[in-house]
This record gives structure tokens, sequence and C-alpha cells, in this order.
């Protein structure tokens, strides 16, 4: 079936299956998406194409779950379901045909065996509560959502949450995979972070394409840890394009730095992730793209340049998308306030500091002295 699955052990190393060995389910899945933002519908518009070139592996109609709206008069999920466009998050993208938006989240989820989760992060503790008891037995989930919370003193990564909360096995997805540029068609790759192999293979056939490719690793935690905590670094590359005297040199230093704290966090904090995660698209491919072309960036940026608050930014900048890195800057925070290690983070330290206006932007620089 996969090169390497006859040949035990299963190497450590990420890979590719090769596509014509994966063999299909007994039963067609049924998918379902939970959140149709930017990357929400972004993601939709792969997963339906996949759905209905596969019908071997999957049913061809997928549903989406829309946090209802009105946009221009007309409810959004109306607007998805007739002109095929989500013309809020995603606008100027066909969508297929077989992707059917549905308001109501109980009966997105109904019988579905695999869910993905992609909305902002701030939102997962409510949509979990309602559709708690609603999912079908044996259903397995994947997170796109790029965040942590710290709930009660503890830190909670999102893929824990979903298990706690439904009780079924969950995988992350996370990539160098700015929306638009996805939804564009443009060539790019993802990891996917799975723990069985066969949910790994059935969700590599879910996302794959030739402009969208996806590796997978056996890291749940690694590969959710590495998309949580970029969002931090991306606010202090921000910081870094809004102070003029600093350069390509200074913002590669903090990317660094940022990539060596995500690392040390992950394997802090979850003694099972792998150093060689770092080193995909989840990873060192993500920090790249997230502090060059993401909206964290653009929003620190535009807070060097205008002292707006972060609400108003984000409400002036995203036409309602949602910014992760405030919030997530936050969360670590005190997360590792919690643990007595602030001090083995001075950048995450620094950029919170700045957040919070207790720092100047340009001390971003002066982080080893700072903590
Ligand atoms: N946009 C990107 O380029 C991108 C790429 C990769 C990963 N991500 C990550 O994917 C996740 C989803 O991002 P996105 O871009 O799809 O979202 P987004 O930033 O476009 O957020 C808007 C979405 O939030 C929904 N929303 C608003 N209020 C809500 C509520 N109370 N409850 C539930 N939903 C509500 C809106 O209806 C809309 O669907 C985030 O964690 C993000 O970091 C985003
Ligand atoms: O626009 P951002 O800053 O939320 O980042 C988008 C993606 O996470 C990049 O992979």
């Amino acid at each position: 079936m996969y090169k390497y699955l006859n040949s035990k052990p299963l190497p450590k190393a990420p890979f590719q299956p090769i596509e014509d060995e994966i063999k299909p389910p007994k039963k067609q899945e049924k998918v379902t998406l939970i959140g149709s933002g930017n990357w929400g519908t972004a993601c939709a518009k792969i997963v339906a194409e996949n759905c209905a070139k596969n019908p071997e592996f999957f049913e061809r109609e997928v549903r989406i779950w829309v946090f209802e709206e009105i946009v221009e008069g007309q409810k959004l999920t109306e607007i998805m379901n007739t002109r095929h466009e989500n013309v809020k998050y995603l606008p100027g993208h066909k969508l297929p045909d077989n992707l059917v938006a549905d308001p109501d989240i109980v009966s997105a989820v109904k019988d579905a065996t695999l869910l993905i989760f992609n909305f902002p992060h701030q939102f997962v503790a409510q949509t979990l509560e309602d559709i708690q008891g609603k999912v079908a037995k044996g259903a397995r989930a994947i997170t796109l959502v790029k965040g942590v919370n710290f709930i009660e003193k503890k830190h909670v990564l999102v893929s824990e949450m979903i298990s706690q909360e439904l009780g079924i096995e969950v995988c992350s997805l996370m990539g160098a995979n700015v929306a638009n540029e996805v939804a564009q068609g443009q060539f790019c790759e993802t990891t996917i972070g799975y723990k069985n192999l066969q949910t790994g293979l059935v969700l590599w056939k879910l996302f794959n394409t030739p402009n969208f490719h996806v590796r997978i690793v056996n890291d749940v935690k690694g590969v959710e840890i590495c998309g949580a905590l970029k969002n931090i670094v991306a606010l202090g590359a921000g910081f870094c394009d809004g102070v003029k005297s600093f350069g390509g040199n200074t913002k590669a230093a903090i990317m660094r730095v940022g990539l060596m704290e995500m690392k040390l966090f992950a394997q802090t904090f979850y003694s099972s992730v792998q150093t060689e995660t770092f080193f995909e698209s989840c990873g060192v491919g993500d920090i790249i793209t997230t502090c060059y072309g993401g909206r964290n960036r653009r929003c620190a940026e535009v807070y060097v340049r205008t002292r707006k608050s972060w609400q108003q930014i984000e409400e002036e900048q995203l036409n309602g998308q949602k910014l992760q890195g405030v919030g997530t800057s936050i969360e670590v925070y005190e997360i590792l306030k919690n643990a007595n290690l602030l001090y083995r983070f001075p950048l995450f330290h620094t950029i919170y500091l700045i957040v919070q206006g207790e720092l100047e932007p340009d001390e971003i620089v002066r982080y080893d002295e700072i903590c």
C-alpha cells in the first residue's frame, strides 16, 4: 500500500505517500468543514474539489459550517449556495458547487466522518460546546486552527481540546499557506501531523493537490505548536518592518531567534515533539511566509506607525478577519509566567511587552537585556 508500510519499523522522518498505493476506505468518508473565514474557505475549495474527484474515498457533497452574517443585505450562506463565492472572506474565487454552506453547526457535523476545524482560535471553546455529543461515533478530526489556550492555569492545544470534548482522534495541518495565495493556486507546501498512519494517508488524499503539496509527519503536537507560535514571531517581524532603521538583517535575526524559541517551547512542554518537524513547511516555511506576507506582520507594522489599539487595527485592516498573534502572545506569556520560564524565552517576552505597550517597538532588538 505504501512503500514504507511493509518494512517495519515505520520511518520517523516525514514523507509523502505514493498516491496510487493508498487504499480507499470501506465506506466513503463524509467531510464537513467547520469555519468559513479566509483560510476556512480557501481550504474548502481544495477539499470539495478533491472529494468530487475521488468518489472511491469521499462523498461528493461537502458541508461547510458558516457563522451566519448578513452581507450586502443577504445571508452569507445563501450567497455561498447560489453564487458559489464567499464574497466577504474570499472574494473573487469560485467555489465548487458540491460545497454546501450550512448556518446550523449541529446539522453540518451530523453524520460527518471527517471534521475539519478551521476558524480563529478564540472561538474554539464555544464551538466545541455547541457540538458536544452531536458528532458521529468514530469520526476523526483535523485542526487547522493556529493558536494555544491557557485554561485554569494549564496550557491546552486546540487538538487536545477537540479530543477531550468530543472523544475523537485529532490530526493537525499547518504550513506556509497564506490563504489568498493558496486560493489563486500558487504552488506551496503544507504539513499534516498524524497519530495513526491510516488517518494521515486519508487526510493526505483529502488535501493534496499538484499545487498544494502535503507532507505527513507522525507529530500532531509539533505541527500544531509551530502553527500557533509563529504568529508571535510574525508580530515581531512586523515591529521590525515598522521601525525605519531596521532592515532585512534585523528581521532575519528575529525570525531565527523566534524559530528557536518555538522549538524550545514545544520540546519543553511536549517531550514527543520531533526536531525534524521544525524543518517542514509548518516550521521554517511558515516562519518565512508569515514574516513577509501575513496579516499579523501587517497589523504589527501598522501598530508601529499609528499606535492605534489592536482592536481598532484589526477592524480597520482585516474586514472581519481575525488577528491570532496578539491573543497567542498573551496566552503564551501566561503559560511561561506560570511555569517560571519567562527567562528562557526572551524574544516571546519582549514581543509580549511591546504588544502590551510596555516597551517601544525598536526595543525588540534588546531582548537579551530586557528579559
Ligand atoms: N487566512 C490565512 O491566510 C490563514 C492561513 C493559514 C492558517 N490560518 C489560520 O486558520 C484559522 C482560521 O483563519 P481564517 O483566515 O479562516 O479566519 P478569519 O481570520 O478569516 O476569521 C473570520 C471568521 O471568523 C468567523 N467568526 C466571527 N465571529 C465568530 C464567532 N463568534 N464564532 C465563530 N466564528 C466566528 C467569521 O464568520 C469568519 O468565518 C486561524 O487560526 C488562522 O490563524 C489562516
Ligand atoms: O495572515 P496570518 O498572519 O494570520 O498568517 C497566515 C498564515 O498563517 C500563513 O501561513
